[in-house]
């Protein structure tokens, strides 16, 4: 049903403001693409691009084969899902669902079973009567999808979709778009978030942005265990990855690293002799930590802080100069570890390597 190919895409505001260069993406049929990436990066304006409602300034669009730059978003077979879900407040649920159906003159019994269609899928049925006022957030924005779904769109752009709802109701939301999904496997849906929850459990594959461009793309839990760059490393996870700088010390199928902080960490990332000395950076996720001896550690540190989830517990560690803190988390309930001084290491397998930024995996 659609294809999407983005080529040397670019998005220039006012002739002078560069904020994406060089997008080049291929999104098959029936994929969910997440795009994430930092405040102001660009996710909203090559959401917006795709969708037509935002220029594009250079490179090529095509939707199945066809290039689309100059075609209006109406002719796109594309519905786009916004966060702020403006229904119309004097009609029922049925005609909010209803209305575009109306205006392309469609049959009214085509109209009715789409409608019905997609108030089944969205479970809606109960509300079609009522009015918006009458609905919670979610089932709101349960209404804005439905709006979408009737029109039969070839693909589906959600942009934030459940950043107006509350927690709970996010994640009630979430799994019935997860659900959606799952009965419409045909259709591409690109979706936009903050929210690292719904990137990785949504997706099938997540897209990365930074500095104008993408960093990775790749299925959720490729880039939280290959990530290509510590920007990835640090972007996909919370709290982010670790980075304790150090030299290699022994090389070849497993990597020795001599950490600037006394310890030591033994990596599985393969390097060769020319790799001897080499300055790098060793990434242990909060997660991978396990506490250790003191002499088989990767990190020793005097906890300054601690938060306590209750199936995890966080220890945060002082900050030594140059140095971002350290985190570390282990699962379960720990008492009294603060002022405490603790002793790290990497689960086996869980030491990532970079040098200059670069994962050391992808040379
Ligand atoms: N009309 C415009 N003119 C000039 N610059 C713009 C315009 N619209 C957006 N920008 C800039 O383009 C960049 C990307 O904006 P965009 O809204 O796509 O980012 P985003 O990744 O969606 O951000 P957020 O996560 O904060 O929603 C930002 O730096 C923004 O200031």
């Amino acid at each position: 049903m659609a294809n999407l190919k983005l080529t040397d895409v670019e998005k220039t505001y006012g002739g002078t403001v560069n904020v994406l260069k060089d997008i080049n993406l291929d999104i098959r049929q029936g994929e969910l693409i997440v795009f994430v990436g930092p405040s102001g990066c660009g996710k909203s304006t090559l959401l917006r691009m795709i969708a037509g409602l935002e220029k594009i300034t250079g490179g090529r669009l095509e939707i199945d084969g066809q290039v689309v730059n100059d075609v209006p978003p109406a002719q796109r077979g594309i519905a786009m899902v916004f966060q702020s879900y403006a229904l119309y407040p004097h009609m029922t649920v049925r005609e909010n669902m209803a209305f575009a159906l109306k205006l392309a003159k469609k049959p009214a019994a085509e109209i009715e079973a789409s409608v019905a269609r997609a108030a089944k899928m969205l479970q809606l049925e109960p509300y079609l009567d009522r009015l918006p006022k009458a609905l919670s957030g979610g089932q709101r924005q349960r209404v804005a999808i439905g709006r979408s779904i009737v029109r039969e769109p070839k693909v589906f752009l959600f942009d934030e979709p459940l950043s107006n709802l509350d927690a709970a109701l996010r994640v009630a939301t979430r799994i019935e778009i997860a659900q959606l999904k799952e009965q419409m496997p045909d259709r591409t849906m690109i979706y936009v978030t903050h929210d690292q929850v719904e990137a990785m459990t949504l997706a099938s594959r997540i897209v990365v942005l930074a500095d104008k461009g993408i960093a990775q793309v790749g299925a959720p839990l490729e880039l939280y265990e290959k990530p290509k760059s510590e920007f990835v490393a640090r972007f996909i996870g919370s709290p982010a990855m670790n980075l304790l700088p150090g030299k290699v010390t022994a090389t070849g199928a497993q990597t020795t690293v001599a950490l600037e902080g006394g310890g030591t960490a033994v990596s599985d990332y393969p390097t060769t002799d020319a790799d001897s000395g080499l300055a790098v950076n060793v990434g242990i996720r909060p997660e991978d930590f396990v506490t250790a001896e003191p002499g088989q550690a990767a990190f020793t540190g005097t906890v300054a802080f601690t938060e306590a989830l209750g199936e995890v517990t966080l220890l945060y560690f002082g900050k030594a100069a140059g140095q971002e803190a350290v985190i570390g988390k282990l699962p379960g309930i720990h008492r009294d570890m603060r002022g405490r001084q603790v002793s790290l290491r990497a689960a086996p397998g869980k030491v990532h390597l970079f040098h200059e930024g670069r994962s050391l995996l992808y040379r």
